[in-house]
């Protein structure tokens, strides 16, 4: 094993019907209440308790209309729809923890760097350096619609305009403002030095940026950056800037070869393949016993909700699976929706192939990544397997039911992880990155946001635009 922990994240997401539909009819599941906010509070607690690393938010704008044609699944069975902004959750989470990491999904097809730059300064302000953003380019034309275009741009030119995104949140955030530009003199009357603030001057094809970031230095300036792309393009642009991969796949061998993948090209950039944390998607379904688990994962199955789950796969893969029957094989379609998503099922596991009942089933718990059920002994066993095996560093942890699954992890898989010496006991820094990757808050030195930091390059910076 690469590593010498298994670092762990709470997969979440502002609304009622995340990754398993239809278990908000579950008399133990309280999704309902994510509009209350002792509900993030008292997760908050939860999982610094079980020293996760971060609890992380997903977001989707847009509705789920590709199954049937309609939306009228989704919404009746709450597929992630109604959903609320991930953001306004974090200092309520923050103001409760000390160590617990918060990443927030934003798709920079819909957010503009400029604002969404201060937006990040401010909860990594609140946070005091505890902000990771996943970002994501989005995938469904019901959001494109709703902001003035008939469809969604490409799905590779939405990378394109995400690298531009990126190098204007980089200067923004690393190259704005020196570390030493406030000063808070109140005997010169001076809050911070106009000297050291600089403007950025960016023009370039999809955005015009001249001016000066308008927050002072937050403790890491920029977010810790996840990122959960899994196609050819995706998985380029995660090897030039994510520091985490999320990624979600059913089997090892398509684990696997996701993350070879992921880490041949981010050594071909000149990047320290270790150095890219890897989260693997994974809902554990925990008993004291494996009779009682098993009886769990029953009981939950008796909840799924078919329509749902192929409401929020047809999302996903852009195929509207009401026009196969149920015991077709899943067909590869090329769309412009998430490659990952039929990929995977039609192409990355040869001696295997899905049909839609079956892909139906498997979405029906835990979205794209793989349900374990047994003991805490059973599911540690499983995750030291996908370490060793699958290459991965660390776990997205999906719930059947909230906050009942991350309770029971917590209070029975994270003392045995910690009793195989897998999972640490003490945080060992404030900071996300500082926890994630151990010593400074502030990106690595070889990562491609770093060059524009202020002391390497203010003249650089000024001499190229
Ligand atoms: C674990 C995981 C979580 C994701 N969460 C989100 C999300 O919250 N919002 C979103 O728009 N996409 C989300 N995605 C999808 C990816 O961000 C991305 O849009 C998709 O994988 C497209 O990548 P690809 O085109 O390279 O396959 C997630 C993917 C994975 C594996």
């Amino acid at each position: 094993m690469r590593h010498h922990r298994i670092y762990l994240n709470a997969f979440e997401m502002n609304c009622v019907g995340h990754q398993s539909p239809g278990l908000w009819t579950h008399p133990d599941d309280e999704a309902h209440r994510y509009t209350d906010i002792d509900y993030w509070a008292d997760l908050a607690c939860t999982l610094e308790r079980g020293r996760f690393d971060a609890v992380f938010l997903a977001d989707v704008l847009g509705i789920y209309d590709v199954y049937q044609g309609t939306r009228d699944a989704a919404v009746r069975d709450a597929v992630q729809v109604p959903v609320n902004d991930p953001m306004f959750v974090v200092p309520v989470m923050a103001q409760v923890t000390k160590h617990l990491g918060f990443g927030v999904t934003a798709s920079v097809s819909y957010e503009h760097p400029y604002i969404f730059a201060r937006r990040m300064s401010t909860l990594d302000h609140l946070t005091k350096g505890r902000v990771g953003w996943n970002i994501v380019t989005s995938y469904l034309d019901s959001a494109a619609r709703n902001i003035g275009l008939s469809r969604q741009v490409s799905h590779d030119e939405r990378y394109e305009i995400a690298e531009e995104f990126l190098e204007v949140c980089y200067k923004l955030w690393e190259a704005s403002w020196e570390d030493g530009a406030v000063v808070r003199d109140k005997d010169r009357r001076t809050y911070t030095d106009p000297s050291k603030v600089h403007d950025i001057q960016h023009r370039g094809t999809y955005y015009t940026v001249p001016g000066a970031h308008l927050c002072e230095p937050s403790l890491q300036r920029t977010p810790v950056l996840f990122q959960a792309g899994a196609s050819a393009r995706g998985r380029a642009f995660a090897a030039r800037h994510a520091e985490c991969v999320f990624i979600s796949s059913p089997t090892i061998p398509a684990t696997r070869a996701y993350v070879d993948g992921l880490r041949k090209e981010a050594a071909k950039i000149g990047r320290d393949p270790n150095e890219i944390r890897v989260f693997s998607l994974f809902t554990p379904i925990v008993g004291r016993t494996q009779a009682e688990a098993e009886q769990k994962s029953l009981d939950y199955a008796r909840h799924v909700s078919y329509d749902g789950a192929l409401a929020l796969y047809g999302g996903w893969s852009g195929v509207d699976f009401s026009k196969y029957a149920a015991d077709e094989n899943l067909r590869y379609v090329q769309n412009d929706a998430i490659h990952s998503a039929t990929e995977v099922f039609t192409k990355m596991d040869p001696n295997r192939s899905w049909t839609v009942e079956q892909v139906a089933k498997f979405a029906g718990i835990g979205g794209r990544g793989p349900v374990v059920v047994g003991t805490p002994g059973v599911i540690a066993d499983t995750m030291e397997k996908w370490v060793n095996e699958a290459d991965v560093d660390g776990f997205n942890i999906g719930y059947a039911v909230t906050p009942g699954t991350f309770v029971d992890f917590v209070d029975l898989v994270v003392p045995e992880l910690q009793h195989r010496g897998l999972v640490w006991t003490e945080y060992a820094s404030d900071t996300l990155r500082g926890n994630l990757f151990g010593g400074s808050s502030r990106l690595q030195p070889h990562h491609p946001g770093r060059q524009y930091h202020l002391h390497d390059d203010a003249t650089r910076l000024h001499e190229a635009t």
